[in-house]
């Protein structure tokens, strides 16, 4: 589950039931649970929590799938992982989002919690099926939302990712939980396989199910597709799956249609597993925290199409003692950023999460390279001379780290640069300096930007610290 994921542990079925009576009849006196393999109680269930933790009133037809909450909290806390990964970059002041929730169901419950977790953003519904679509536009209605969910009606012959077509329409991410089978056939294929039945009843019909072009690989096979056309007129394309072999086929789709920025994300709620993966035609990257499944073994299925790092880590092994207190290690890091041709950098303002050592950086062109480096003046010389760039630098663009750049070229790298102390456990050492990959095209440029600061830093602060034992 997200560790943002407010239903991380189960509810407590009674204090809800008390908020919302109408599960009451449900309950089990002794396990005071409700049978999830009964449809009724499973849509009491989620309209209980609706109700109670967003003032939602939902209206759920019999005969159509009931999402539940968790596991579609799970996809919105990516979707803002997504949405907020360059907001202290970008953002000086908020903006309101937009988003595309594809396929939206009866319930539109993707839109409806968005809008309901996030008061900036606005979203766009669409939906092939009538009744759902009915349904959908009634459910955002009623909870007075028809100003920010806006709900369309697709169709078979059009594009999947129409709201796109109209050219003065962007938005920041579209989403999708696609019908996941080819076939009926496929559905009972795979429960057979299962031989225990479902610990929940799927009330989902076919409109909602079956995808006859190839199941959710080909659903989403043409949102790729039809991506190509569209490129950053929307930032990030998503889409959730529940079976692992399309994540894998959507990769290599990807792969081979050269679409380098990717992320993929797994869902775990219970005993039900599902994925995700998005992509951007933008030069906008995702800390691996998003884009990565944590702690993947190398011989899972899925670590080969994982996506390259954003996120490197270079760890400081000092061998000299004493060892520098964090702050002086943040005074090297901002002088060695300072004395980097073409590079601007800025300190997060200490307040800001009351974490110190993160600053912002910007490379106009790779000016660290060896033969770039010949001609500049040997770094510990200016560092003698007490010249503390970054200070200077920071005063003249105060207003923000938004206000970075102060040519007009746009910077060839942007990245965050944190400095942490180390765990022993993880590294010998006593500190990491982890570069997140923010924006860019050229990977390598921001890899040896990486290893060049971290070396630069490690010399100098060895060179500052007393040897062991001998005289400073
Ligand atoms: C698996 S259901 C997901 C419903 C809802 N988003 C949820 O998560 O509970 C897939 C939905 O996509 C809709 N759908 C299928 N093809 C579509 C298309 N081309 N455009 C829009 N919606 C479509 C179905 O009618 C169904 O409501």
């Amino acid at each position: 589950m997200h560790p943002r994921n407010p239903y991380r542990n189960p509810p407590d079925f009674v204090t809800l039931a008390i908020s919302y009576p109408l599960l009451f009849p449900y309950l089990n006196e002794k396990t005071k649970t409700i049978d999830f393999k009964d449809g009724s109680a499973q849509r009491r269930l989620t309209e209980a929590i609706m109700f109670r933790d967003f003032g939602v009133k939902l209206e759920i037809p019999e005969d159509r799938l009931c999402p539940p909450v968790p596991n579609r909290m799970n996809y919105v806390l990516w979707i803002q992982d997504i949405v907020y990964a360059h907001r202290d970059v970008l953002e000086t002041r908020p903006r309101r989002i937009r988003g595309i929730d594809v396929g939206t169901g009866a319930t539109a419950i993707y839109p409806i919690l968005a809008c309901k977790m996030e008061g900036t953003w606005d979203m766009v519904g669409t939906e092939i099926d009538d009744m759902s679509f009915t349904y959908a536009q009634r459910n955002v209605a009623s909870n007075d939302l028809r100003n920010r969910i806006d709900i369309r009606n697709a169709s078979k012959e059009g594009r999947i990712l129409f709201p796109l077509e109209k050219p003065n329409e962007k938005y920041d991410f579209c989403m999708c939980n696609p019908p996941f089978y080819a076939s009926a056939a496929e559905v009972e294929d795979l429960a057979r396989e299962k031989e225990l039945p479902p610990n929940a009843v799927c009330t989902g019909s076919d409109i909602e199910m079956i995808y006859p072009d190839g199941g959710e690989a080909g659903f989403v096979g043409r949102m790729v597709e039809e991506s190509e056309t569209f490129q950053t007129r929307c930032k990030w394309y998503t889409s959730m799956f529940g079976k692992m072999s399309s994540v894998t086929r959507i990769v290599e789709m990807l792969r081979q249609r050269s679409i380098p920025n990717y992320a993929i994300t797994e869902f775990v709620q219970g005993q039900t597993r599902r994925w995700a993966v998005a992509w951007s035609y933008t030069d906008a990257h995702l800390p691996d925290s998003a884009a990565r499944i944590p702690n993947l073994p190398p011989n899972h299925v899925l670590a080969p199409f994982m996506p390259p790092r954003n996120t490197l880590s270079q760890p400081l092994s000092l061998t000299k003692e004493p060892r520098p207190r964090f702050e002086r290690v943040c005074t090297i890091v901002s002088e060695v950023l300072g004395l980097i041709d073409g590079v601007t950098a800025l300190e997060r303002p200490e307040s800001e999460k009351g974490e110190k050592g993160v600053f912002f950086v910007e490379a106009k062109a790779n000016k660290w390279s060896r033969s770039a480096r010949r001609k500049k003046t040997r770094l510990k010389d200016v560092v003698d001379e007490g010249n503390s760039t970054l200070g200077s630098k920071a005063s003249e663009t105060s207003e923000g780290a938004s206000n970075l750049s102060s040519g007009s070229a746009a910077p060839a790298l942007t990245c965050s640069l944190r400095v942490r102390p180390a765990e022993a456990e993880v590294v010998e050492g006593h500190y990491l300096l982890e570069f997140q990959w923010m924006f860019g095209r050229d990977r390598g440029l921001f890899e040896s930007f990486a290893s060049h600061v971290g070396r630069k830093v490690g010399v100098q602060l060895e060179a500052n610290t007393r040897p062991l034992g001998g005289v400073a």
